[in-house]
């Protein structure tokens, strides 16, 4: 498909994140006024309460003067569908209805976390990252687990911590107990990471003690974001047996302010890799379950002018789609809400340059790496600042994710040290 050209000239760049063909839901607000729902288009925001207000803009019900994106996503695809094709045509080359009132510039909104995060889940679905984790945590012949190649291994996540790109972390305090050590101890986090992933967002919810197909659970999906499941690799190597993370991992999610809707991301599927072994049919995926998504992680430590790409890759790298993990997620009976965050696990390609977290860049902190400065790293320091991006490459075009950034700052005051 090409690009769609549009009335807003820096949407027609082709390497702008936001053409018309994107058209990806976020929340803002800008000086003055309260935080509503907008869609981004080129080098600005078109605010949708302001369309909704006379009438330029109909979804069914108003919905886009909420603060979150939850209340329209509730309405259902067929209302993402008329919206979509609304803003396609209200946006479209030569088109007239008048819009200036409701272009705000990117660069003098303030991004809100763009929907209520009802749960957040966390998976473990690329092959090269869970063997390389499991070959740092439990030895080479424990690489991968038995239920691996059988199950979408998940931990539920903490919703309260999930916060918008932008918004800076403080190094979690807890407990850590080097293997040679003869007792834990407390303190700050000495092994802090990113991991980087892809959050799928679910926009229909479905009814408890009701499972649903692999076909039906893609279906639900309203779209993605970029997602930094922060992690602490001390205090996740401490706690987590035998039943996985838990404040490793519960201190800070970013996620990306505006959501790549389904919509954009169909010309863009990619297949899943052949099956290793044979699947249960509960989770079987005809359809491509991935997208060619190309992702890229910045590293930028304090007081430096230049951000250093420290890892390439793409989220075709997967082994479970979203869609087969939300079937999963249900299949049991646990009812999924709207607004549920999925997140897809930690994507890693197979060489060093393509790893999604500092521990495999590191190889565990034995192996540095160098950024641009000159300074090494093998975890993240006070002040560091990390940036996840990623965009799908099509004809002239680019459907852009933005950004999900944010620096790690010293912990808060050990109040029993
Ligand atoms: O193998 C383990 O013990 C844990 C691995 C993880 O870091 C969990 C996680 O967040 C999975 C992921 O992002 O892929
Ligand atoms: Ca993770
Ligand atoms: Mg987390």
């Amino acid at each position: 498909m090409p690009l769609i050209a549009s009335r807003i000239a820096s949407a027609n760049s082709a390497t702008s994140d936001f053409p018309l063909n994107n058209l990806p839901f976020g929340v803002i607000s800008t000086a003055g006024s309260p935080p509503r729902c907008a869609v981004a288009i080129g080098d600005f925001a078109l605010d949708l309460a302001a369309l909704e207000a006379d009438g330029r803009l109909d979804a069914g019900a108003p919905v886009f003067a909420a603060d979150r994106l939850n209340p329209f996503m509730a309405l259902g695809p067929a209302a993402w569908a008329r919206v979509r094709e609304q803003l396609t045509t209200l946006l479209a080359e030569g088109a007239e209805t008048p819009i200036d009132d409701a272009l705000v510039p990117l660069d003098a909104v303030t991004h809100h976390l763009p929907f209520a995060v009802s749960e957040y889940t966390d998976f473990y679905a690329s092959k090269m990252h869970a063997s390389n984790v499991g070959t740092m945590f439990r030895g080479p012949e424990n690489a991968l687990p038995p239920n691996w190649l059988h199950i979408p291994i998940g931990y539920n996540g903490r919703a309260s911590s999930v916060v918008v790109s932008g918004t800076d972390i403080h190094r979690p305090l807890g407990q850590r107990k080097p293997p040679d050590a003869a007792a834990p101890t407390f303190g700050p986090s000495l092994r802090m990471d990113i991991e980087l992933e892809l959050g799928a967002v679910v926009g229909v919810a479905s009814p408890w003690g009701a499972p649903i197909t692999v076909e039906e659970a893609d279906a639900m999906i309203f779209g993605y974001v970029l997602l930094n499941d922060w992690s602490s690799r001390d205090i996740q190597a401490w706690e987590y047996v035998p039943l996985g993370p838990f404040q490793g991992k519960a201190f800070g999610t970013t996620i990306s302010p505006w959501v790549v809707t389904r919509a954009a991301l169909e010309p863009f599927r990619a297949p899943l890799p052949p099956r290793e072994v044979p699947e249960l049919p509960y989770l079987h995926q005809a359809a491509p379950g991935l997208y060619d998504i190309h992702l890229e992680v910045a590293m930028e430590p304090p007081g430096a002018d230049r951000e250093t790409i420290i890892s390439r890759t793409n989220y075709r790298e997967m082994y479970y789609s979203s869609a087969q993990q939300l079937a999963h997620h249900a299949v049991g009976g646990c009812g999924m809400r709207v607004g549920d965050l999925l997140g897809s696990g930690t994507i890693s390609g197979p060489t060093r340059g393509e790893h999604g977290s500092l521990l495999e860049i590191s190889w565990g902190g034995k192996e540095p790496f160098a950024l641009d400065t000159g300074e090494t790293r093998s975890f993240i320091e006070d002040g560091d600042r990390l940036t996840l991006r990623g965009h799908c490459e099509g004809e002239g075009y680019r459907i852009g994710f933005g950004e999900a950034t944010g620096r790690i700052l010293p912990a808060v005051a050990n109040r029993w040290a």
